[in-house]
């Protein structure tokens, strides 16, 4: 671990480093650690506006978390030195800049590592490394809908979904997710022959009943959080025979306004089990190498505990989970006290 090397005295003389968060016991020689722990980040001004809360601004300040804006207009690696870098910008330029940076200083993390984000990119290999989840042993059975990935040819769509035997209704996805609005523009198909109409490249997935009510679980490393978002509503067989065509639906359950706190059918509104989410959580930061990102969830209607996760999403809204700021300082924080143990042994 890198010492930042600002040696000054305080007042009585005593030496003080400004050391990573991590040094945050005496240091040998009597000299008190001052610890701070230096994030560069590169966010959208969106995302700053959502992320960067006064809240967060403050509590890392007071924890010792210096928050700075990495400037695109310069190279990286005249600026720093960071602990840390926090980012999500989708340019390749931005990937490359990153990866070259990290060539040169291992020592620094990033969160998360460019090749791990990508796969949550494309709406075929986010879902892949889930698919075969087996935790049926903590409390419940997690799996993916059914979904078929259409790259070009609309009009072989109806006969596509056909061989693959898929059920109506299905939710058109774009396939590719970039952060902008047309990836999240997303419709739902009540009858195979308007499917035709759709715009490829593109994932099919089969609509799940489930009651209305989604589980956002947001995962910041080893922490987990769940809340309640509504969701689409069912479509019930009337639904099916009586429509047809293929309806654009505006973003749902993105919004901050949770559904916790709404009067719900305990069937349909009880949380997944902690230790299934716990399990989920584990293993998804293993197969995805991802340690800031968020799980849609659904139970499927009627059953009591066979989920589906329809999207995953890298460094998603943080800043609506209730208690963030919290979280987020203090993993930030556990990645300077693991790194600098790993030094003080070695590993
Ligand atoms: N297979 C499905 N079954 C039932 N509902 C679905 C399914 N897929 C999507 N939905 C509904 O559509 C909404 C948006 O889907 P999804 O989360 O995949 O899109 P998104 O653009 O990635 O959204 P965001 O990234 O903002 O969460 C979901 O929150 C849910 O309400
Ligand atoms: O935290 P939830 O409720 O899941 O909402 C997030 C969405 O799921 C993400 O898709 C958004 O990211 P992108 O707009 O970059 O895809 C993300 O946008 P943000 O990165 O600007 O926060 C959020 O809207
Ligand atoms: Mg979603
Ligand atoms: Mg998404």
């Amino acid at each position: 671990m890198r010492l930042h090397g600002e040696v000054s005295f305080d007042e009585d003389e005593e030496e003080v480093v400004m050391v990573p968060a991590a040094l945050s016991s005496p240091l040998n020689g009597g000299a008190v650690a001052v610890t701070r722990l230096v994030v560069g980040y590169a966010l959208t001004k969106k995302k700053v506006k959502s992320f960067l809360q006064p809240k967060l601004l403050l509590l890392a300040r007071k924890k010792g978390i210096s928050l700075v804006a990495i400037d695109d207009t310069r190279p990286l690696a005249e600026q720093g030195p960071f602990d840390i870098i926090l980012h999500k910008i989708t340019s390749k330029e931005w990937q490359q800049v990153l990866e070259d940076y990290h060539d040169e200083h291992p020592e620094v993390t990033v969160l998360d590592p460019p090749n791990a984000i990508n796969h949550l990119n494309n709406r075929q290999s986010m879902l892949a490394e889930v698919s075969d989840l087996n935790l049926s042993s903590f409390y419940g059975e997690v799996c993916t809908p059914r979904q078929l990935v259409i790259m070009k040819d609309p009009s072989s769509i109806p006969t596509a979904v056909a061989m693959a035997g898929l059920t109506l209704p299905l939710v058109a996805k774009p396939l590719v997710v970039d952060g902008t609005s047309k990836s999240h523009e997303l419709s739902l198909a009540y009858d195979e022959a308007s499917l035709s109409m759709l715009d490829p490249p593109l994932v099919l997935q089969e609509f799940v009943n489930h009651g209305g009510i989604l589980f956002k679980v947001y995962i910041i490393g080893e922490t987990i959080q769940v809340v309640r978002r509504f969701s689409l509503p069912d479509v019930n067989t009337y639904d099916l025979l009586n429509n047809v065509g293929v309806y654009r639906f505006p973003r749902v359950s993105c919004a901050a306004a949770s559904a916790d706190h709404a009067d719900l059918d305990p069937h349909i509104a009880e949380l997944p089990p902690r230790p299934l989410l716990e399990k989920l959580g584990k293993e998804l930061r293993g197969r995805l190498g991802l340690r800031l990102f968020n799980v849609d969830m659904i139970r499927e209607l009627g059953t009591k505990d066979r989920y589906y996760i329809i999207d995953i999403n890298y460094f998603p809204g943080f800043g609506k989970m209730p208690g963030y700021e919290h979280i987020f300082t203090d993993f930030l924080l556990n990645i300077a006290q693991s790194k600098y143990k790993k030094c003080l042994t070695g590993g």
